[in-house]
């Protein structure tokens, strides 16, 4: 199994050196050559199995031979031994038909922790085999850095840094990335939003003497391995509603698409997904341009729901590479164009292809309270605003006769004052987070600017 870039211009790689590399050199993204297919009786044999036997079971023929059957079994069993659900991903229903995948089971409390608690395995096992070491460099608004904290802290050959918007993550979020105290971990509050950080990230990847001279390595959903074990939940999901027999949709709070990507993965592998449908808060950029073909970035307004306060959504790229016939070139050209002139037009055919795979709605500010009111007026479910989107925007687009499922990428707990204003409610941390906030914080402040950013972490990594 081979991965290639969406730009055209870079070397297929492994599975492994895809993961260890994180951007592709042409400053693509890396996707599988080919989706391996799972039939029907294989999705079907899935039933009753644990979640981490159908880990094992979707990712096996996308990793090659990066490792033995026994010990990427192992690995996985380890990834998901500290998530406080033994079902991993359970399901609630909210209303007849309207499922909601509580993904806000693991150690940080959000969907991230799927794929940052196995990558950290993956990487700990590929670095001590092969003798290296890495540098991560991660962007991010409030979920993918503290997931990649935990997942990370305390390992010799890996170095983290975190480059978070100061002032544009929750308490919750900035504690749990800063109150780490091991040595190899680093939360750094830059200037700016989500969109500078995920900028300078893509910077450094571009700075090969940078890149190489750190030995730069990527947990954003840049990676693919990322992505690869986002797309085990929808199969879990799915097949508890009767997959492959039944059809299943799924609504999915979207950011930088990494996560509606794994289930477009998951679609392609097939099994049998009805509707995607990407719910967008204020910063609506995928819905705008699903609906005009008009990908044009506004700036980004905070919101209160920070994790999705994305205008460039770095994986978008991805279903972009397929709308337009896996054509690298058509692809580089579009990411030049939102460069340097902050947006592109996609073609009438690109759109079409897009359009044929992606629903898409948003929620605005007052619309994501109601549905945060609603859900516990009706239903006494607590819920977080990212979730919060997805269930107004699957509200208003479900047919009832298809089974909807809405991903519930964080624990209410994370974003308690948009909760507390919309039902009265402040929800509790889990009792094993009850100290977080009688911990020292250890916070660095940055400007958004590469060759300072690139100082400061050469000053800081081990070697
Ligand atoms: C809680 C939460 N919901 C939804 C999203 C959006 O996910 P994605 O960026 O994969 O679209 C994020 C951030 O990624 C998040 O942290
Ligand atoms: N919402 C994310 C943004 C980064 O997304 P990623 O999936 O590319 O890591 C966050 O919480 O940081």
């Amino acid at each position: 199994m081979n991965y290639v870039s969406t730009r055209g211009r870079a070397p297929a790689l492994s599975f492994e050196d895809t993961m260890l590399s994180g951007l592709a050199r042409d400053g693509g993204l890396y996707v599988p050559e080919t989706v391996p297919q799972m039939p029907a009786a294989e999705i079907r044999a899935l039933h009753g199995l644990s979640y981490e036997e159908t880990a094992f079971r979707v990712m096996r023929p996308f990793v090659g031979d990066t490792f033995s059957d026994g010990t990427f079994g192992d690995l996985i069993e380890k990834a998901y031994a500290g998530f406080g659900h033994g079902a991993r991903a359970p399901m609630v229903e909210l209303a007849p038909g309207h499922f909601l995948l509580e993904l806000f089971h693991g150690p940080t409390l959000a969907f991230k922790d799927f794929a940052m608690q196995l990558i950290g395995q993956l990487f700990e096992e590929a670095l001590t085999r092969r003798g290296e070491r890495v540098t991560i460099v991660g962007a991010t608004s409030g979920d993918t850095g503290s997931a990649a904290i935990e997942a990370f802290r305390g390992l010799d050959a890996v170095d983290v840094f975190i480059l978070y918007p100061h002032g544009r993550v929750s308490e919750v979020q900035r504690r749990q990335m800063t109150t780490p105290s091991e040595a190899n971990v680093h939360a750094v509050a830059i200037d700016g939003h989500f969109d500078d950080a995920q900028a300078r990230l893509k910077d450094m990847f571009a700075d090969d003497t940078f890149r190489d001279g750190v030995r730069l390595a990527a947990v954003n959903s840049i990676n693919w391995a990322r992505v690869l074990a986002q797309v085990v939940y929808y199969f879990s999901a799915a097949v508890s509603l009767g997959a492959p027999d039944r059809k299943v949709s799924f609504t999915v709070p979207t950011g930088n698409f990494g996560d509606i990507f794994a289930g477009s993965i998951a679609k392609s592998m097939g099994l049998p997904i009805e509707r995607l449908v990407i719910a967008t808060n204020q910063n609506d950029i995928l819905d705008r341009a699903m609906r005009s073909g008009d990908y044009r970035t506004e700036g980004v307004a905070p919101s209160i729901s920070p994790s999705m306060d994305i205008q460039v959504s770095s994986n978008f790229e991805r279903a972009l590479f397929d709308a337009y016939g896996r054509d690298g070139a058509a692809v580089a050209q579009l990411m030049d164009e939102l460069k340097s002139g902050g947006g592109f037009h996609v073609s009438q055919g690109a759109l079409e292809a897009l359009r044929e795979r992606f629903d898409s709605g948003r929620a605005s500010e007052e619309e994501t309270s109601a549905a945060i009111a609603r859900a516990h007026a009706e239903m006494g479910e607590l819920i977080c605003p990212h979730t919060a989107i997805g269930v107004k925007v699957a509200e208003e687009q479900r047919d009832p006769a298809v089974p909807m499922v809405t991903l519930a990428t964080a624990h209410p707990a994370k974003f308690p004052d948009a909760v507390e204003a919309a039902t009265g409610i402040r929800p509790a941390l889990p009792e094993r987070m009850a100290n977080l906030f009688d911990l020292e914080e250890r916070i660095t402040r940055a400007p958004n600017d590469l060759s300072a950013l690139q100082d400061l972490i050469q000053e800081r990594i081990r070697t």
